[in-house]
């Protein structure tokens, strides 16, 4: 039906135009408001008296503030002005006769004559129903509790630059045209917002309970990192009065990641969130005292053929990653710290001026029980406190006795002898001796307690770690009954090469961070409630026990799919184990994701058959949305100059079509460097290489190793292999199935003869 045939447009053309204008004068007033408010905030400082608490202070921080909320509304308003909502829905509650035509968009607009809500807010309760509601019976939760009614219409908007496009009613037969739409558009290098198109699943996962520790298991291009942004939106608004948005964080694997997605928050109206990496965040809590190892070193050690070699050192590499990320090796540090704890005891008593003041047994006391909330180090502080009073007091007590002993000394003397000069000098020494004796005491009072509190021996950080690490013995103490003698050996070693040189490796920071936490204390206290980790597969269980510890906090939202866990030698295996260990058994929301919005049904198809291969009962088949596209082309050579000129002729074909992102993927740096030489001496296609240090990409062709490539997306991936091989193990499913889900339109795969058994056996017309 054309636009105009409506039977609403002009009631809802209308409509458009008078919300614009509203928004209009909204934004003229706001702006008069904010010339008032920055007027007043000069003046004021004209009349600042630094000295006092004046009128003009308080001005000032009263327009500071108004000044924000109005920079914040013109932000939002300025943002939507264009696209003021995407949807409305007529909702009929249970108790009103009429029905409530309610406007959704990106931020709410109140008409302030009479309140009457013109736009409201994506995130607020009622906007449940557009996003979760079929027509006819529903509800929506809110503050006062459950709001029973009707859904009587469902009607979604195209609104480009203030003009109204296309009206759209959805009821149940429409499939939701919003979302192919949506899902055609070719991909630009950042994620976009998708707060028009969320689907009733993703709503659940972004209006679970943020109070519970939330799993999310979905499959690749199932919308995670998207829902992860819009669920700290919704955070953020729903929890506006609890909650700054620096309470918020989100941990992303790399920088190139956060880059990806950063752009993405402020458009949600959500500035201000943390976003960091791990290690990142690790850094800032142990610091950055040794030099740290590529993140990804032990990866490319298992992808690269070239080190096939060495099976028996391999595996023990592998060891002592999934070691060090084990809730096992989290027992084994707490063993340590308790040994820990015992040398830090002291060996005498707190004795004063010849007096022990509080013994020894009583301070272990202190410190092993009454304090042991505190991390070990900053008992001593409190102990410190204690020990002040307590010194207090004796030194009083000393005082006094000093000066009624030698006093009495004096008058003693002055009572039984007769004046002289030799009396007076007696007196005179015993005076003496008396202000030495006083001075003595106050002066031993004056560093006693450091003097004492020094005698603790105290160990860095990073030696405390080093100790354990490298020491067999030590391996052997605490760990006897975990570890077999042969990775004790390999641990001791390895740790030996790395710390011993003060390197770190990935796997050393949560292990680290913990001991931190525990024997030092962090410096700061850090207030962050939420964390919202992306591609969480990665993690080792010790990972997230750490940050839970460390965060002191239930409040987790984990997304992550199984199948694309390329790092599964150091990090988990299920969910499970997450679930039954990590947080209190039965008291975390677990949720699925099957359907994939970014790839077509053909990439799709052949992804699930690469993925089947693990016969895993953890692995989730994804199921792609109905688009169609081109049959994946699998094309084998057997001269690697073959293979360049026809990858180079399909990229100038790719460009020509107006394919904004192209990759190249490959396993290793090295494949992308060789393809990357080739394409610069033929000058014709222009490439660039995406490596870990990157911040940032651009459209256009790009040559991307697969662990990189994990978490993006482009319009067309050649998954390219000339020199490494893809067999029929783990670790290549993972990779070559993350490769391939990459793709939102096509996908063709190149390889030189022999370098993929993996496809020998897959099915269906693939034109090879
Ligand atoms: N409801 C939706 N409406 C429109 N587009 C969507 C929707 N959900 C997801 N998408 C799009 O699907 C693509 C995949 O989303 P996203 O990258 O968030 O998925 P993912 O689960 O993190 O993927 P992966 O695990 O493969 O990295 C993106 O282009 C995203 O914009």
């Amino acid at each position: 039906m054309s636009l105009k045939n409506h039977s609403d447009y002009k009631k809802e053309a209308e409509r458009l135009e008078y919300t614009k204008e509203y928004i209009k004068k909204t934004l003229d007033a706001t702006e008069e408001y904010r010339k008032l408010y920055k007027e007043n905030i000069k003046d004021a400082m004209v009349n600042l008296d630094y000295l006092d608490s004046s009128q003009s202070y308080i001005s000032i921080l009263i327009n500071t503030k108004f000044m924000e909320t109005a920079d914040k509304n013109f932000d939002n308003l300025t943002r939507i002005k264009d696209k003021p909502y995407f949807a409305r829905i007529d909702f009929k509650s249970s108790e009103k006769k009429e029905a409530d035509k309610v406007y959704i968009g990106k931020t709410s607009l109140i008409q302030a004559e009479d309140e009457v809500p013109l736009i409201v807010d994506w995130r607020a309760p009622i906007a449940n129903v557009y996003y979760e509601g079929r027509l006819g019976e529903t509800s929506y939760e809110t503050e006062g509790g459950k709001q029973e009614g009707k859904l009587l219409l469902k009607r979604q908007f195209t609104i480009e630059d203030g003009e109204l496009k296309n009206i759209m009613d959805i009821d149940i037969t429409t499939t939701d045209a919003f979302l192919q739409a949506s899902l055609e558009a070719n991909a630009e290098e950042r994620l976009k917002d998708i707060a028009s198109t969320i689907q009733a699943e993703q709503n659940r996962v972004i209006r679970a309970d943020m109070h519970l520790p939330l799993i999310v298991q979905g499959v690749a291009g199932s919308g995670k990192t998207t829902i992860a942004l819009h669920r700290i939106a919704y955070f953020i608004y729903t929890y506006e009065k609890t909650f700054e948005p620096e309470n918020f964080m989100i941990i992303a694997p790399n920088k190139l990641f956060i880059n990806y997605i950063s752009e993405v928050l402020p458009e949600l109206g959500a500035e201000n969130v943390r976003q960091t990496t791990f290690i990142d965040f690790m850094l800032e809590l142990v610091g950055k005292k040794y030099k740290i190892v590529d993140a990804n070193h032990k990866l490319m050690v298992l992808i690269s053929s070239q080190n096939k070699e060495n099976k028996e050192l391999v595996k023990w590499m592998k060891w002592t990653a999934a070691f060090k990320g084990s809730m096992e090796f989290k027992s084994m540090l707490d063993d340590y710290i308790a040994d820990i704890e015992k040398d830090y005891m002291p060996r005498e008593d707190f004795i004063f001026q010849g007096h022990v003041i509080v013994d020894k047994e009583k301070i272990e006391n202190m410190l092993l029980r009454e304090f042991n909330y505190l991390p070990l180090y900053k008992r001593t502080d409190e102990l410190k406190k204690t020990l002040k009073n307590q010194l207090k007091r004796y030194k009083e007590k000393f005082l006094k006795e000093t000066e009624e002993y030698y006093d009495h000394q004096i008058e003693n003397i002055r009572y039984k002898e007769e004046p002289s000069e030799e009396r007076r000098h007696r007196i005179l020494a015993i005076i003496e001796k008396r202000d030495l004796k006083l001075e003595n005491i106050q002066k031993d009072s004056k560093t006693i307690i450091n003097k004492y509190i020094n005698s603790f021996s105290k160990i860095d950080l990073f030696d405390h770690y080093k100790n354990l690490l490298t020491e067999e013995v030590l391996i052997e103490r605490y760990g006897e009954k975990l570890l077999p003698i042969e990775g004790i050996q390999h641990l001791c070693q390895q740790s030996r090469d790395l710390l011993g040189k003060k390197k770190i490796e990935l796997e050393d920071y949560a292990p680290l961070a913990y001991l931190k936490y525990r024997i030092f204390g962090l410096k700061e206290k850090l207030r962050i409630d939420s964390v919202v980790i992306d591609e969480a597969q990665d993690f080792s269980l010790l990972q997230f026990y750490v940050l839970k510890e460390i965060l002191n906090t239930n409040m987790f939202t984990l997304l992550g799919d199984i199948s694309q866990g390329i790092h599964s030698y150091r990090s988990i295996q299920s969910w499970k184990e997450v679930l039954n260990t990590v947080f209190d058994k039965g008291k975390s929301n677990y949720m699925k994701l099957v359907q994939s919005y970014r790839t077509t049904i053909e990439v799709m198809n052949l992804a699930n058959e690469i993925i089947d291969k693990l016969s895993s009962p953890e692995i989730v088949l994804a199921k792609p949305v109905i688009r169609h596209g081109d049959k994946p082309e699998i094309a084998e050579f057997d001269t690697t100059e073959k293979l360049f000129k026809d990858l180079q002729k399909k990229l100038q074909v790719f460009k020509k079509e107006k394919f904004q992102s192209i990759a190249v993927i490959c396993k290793t740096n090295e494949e992308c460097q060789k393809i990357k030489t080739f394409l610069d001496k033929e000058k014709k296609v222009h490439s660039k290489i995406l490596d870990e240090k990157e911040e940032s990409y651009e459209a256009g062709v790009v040559l991307v190793p697969v662990h990189l490539a994990k978490g993006l997306e482009f319009d067309v991936v050649l998954i390219v292999t000339i020199d490494e091989i893809y067999e029929e193990k783990e670790l290549d499913i993972k990779l070559l199935y993350v490769a391939m889900t990459r793709a939102l339109h096509k996908l063709d795969i190149l390889y030189i003869k022999d370098r993929m058994p993996i496809l020998e056996d897959i099915s269906d017309g693939l034109s090879i």
